[in-house]
């Protein structure tokens, strides 16, 4: 990973170090707070970071639209939501911004920043994406939208239907698979007879990248491309970045049970993505050692705060529950 050559401004290369730094260890805080019992469940982003950060980075993080799938902490913090309000969600506290606490932790949105609340069936954002970009062509405005699943998910129906009418409408749209090899416990042998993901792009009409999810420049710049793609009205891109998933599928599993624990930690120990950044910063002289200590600490504080607000903030009333849903007479129940 080349940061000089790449020809990104320093602000942003350190923005976006910040970021994937709040994201590992507000990640590692929620998967201690479910243990404490504070926090229901949590869907851990680790091993994702450096694909989530690299690919945030190169949309217009003011405009365009994010429709992220439950691992995508770290495009959550770049497009703006901020640590005390995913907290609040993960929490399941009244004051949480994406659903009011109606939704699982994880299953993000925030209306501020453009992230329409997530179903919990997978890759349903797939068409989701579709049609709000197919609302900012008719509209004539000039948004690209940013949609992602895994690597099981990209097998469903919605998936296929999703990508079709993106590319048949050339929509802007920029499709990402997180291929960490994993769906809870079913390896590639069973979900996939495709050498490479990105493979499929061909068939629907439209590019396909398959990229090393640890090389955040390198994913910077394929999303880059596609962005550029979209926004000339050429339609839309399939990345596949590859990644590794560092924990159990979520919190109420035990990943002991079904893969071989050996290449995960020598991933972790030579190919962790955060720590593949902090070299290169380091190397190429964009931060000191002391610095990034710094810059911990500021995290720590602030990721410790929230922590804070969320715990002492109030749940939402019981009759709270009934909003937004039908009742009997098919009618909005206090709408
Ligand atoms: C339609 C549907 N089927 C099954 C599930 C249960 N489920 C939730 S996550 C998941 C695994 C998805 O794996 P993948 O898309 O590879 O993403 P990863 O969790 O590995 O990042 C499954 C099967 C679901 N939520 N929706």
């Amino acid at each position: 990973m080349e940061l000089k050559k790449s020809g990104l401004e320093k602000t942003l290369l350190i923005k976006m170090y910040r970021t994937m730094k709040t994201s590992r260890l507000l990640d590692e805080r929620l998967n201690l707070l479910n243990r404490a019992g504070k926090v229901g469940f949590n869907i851990s982003g680790m091993g994702h970071e450096g694909a989530e950060i690299g690919c945030a980075y190169a949309f217009d993080l003011e405009r365009d639209y994010a429709l992220p799938y439950y691992r995508d902490l770290g495009i959550m913090l770049a497009w703006g939501v901020s640590v005390r309000d995913i907290m609040l969600g993960s929490f399941g506290k009244a004051e949480d911004p994406g659903s009011g606490s109606r939704q699982m932790p994880c299953h993000w949105g925030n209306k501020e920043h453009r992230i329409p609340t997530g179903s919990s069936p997978v890759s349903t954002q797939y068409p989701h994406a579709a049609g709000i970009a197919y609302g900012a062509k008719l509209a004539k405005d000039p948004l690209v939208v940013y949609c992602s699943t895994g690597d099981g998910a990209s097998n469903q129906g919605d998936f296929h239907e999703g990508l079709n009418f993106a590319a048949v409408h050339k929509l802007p749209v920029v499709y990402v698979i997180y291929n960490n090899r994993l769906a809870i416990s079913v390896g590639p042998e069973l979900q996939y007879a495709a050498a490479k993901l990105s493979d499929r792009a061909v068939g629907y009409g439209m590019p396909g990248e398959t990229i090393d999810g640890n090389d955040v420049i390198a994913v910077y710049q394929a999303t880059e491309r596609a962005v550029q793609r979209a926004k000339a009205g050429e339609g839309p891109t399939l990345l596949e970045f590859e990644v590794v998933r560092y924990t159990s599928h979520s919190t109420d599993d035990d990943d002991k049970v079904y893969r071989d624990q050996e290449p995960l930690e020598e991933a972790k120990a030579h190919r962790d993505p955060v720590a593949l950044y902090e070299q290169a910063l380091l190397a190429e002289g964009y931060l000191t050692s002391e610095e990034m200590t710094a810059i911990s600490k500021e995290i720590k504080d602030v990721i410790n705060a929230a922590t804070e607000y969320a715990d002492q903030a109030p749940m939402a009333a019981p009759e709270e529950a009934l909003r937004y849903v039908y009742d009997e007479q098919g009618g909005l129940t206090n709408g």
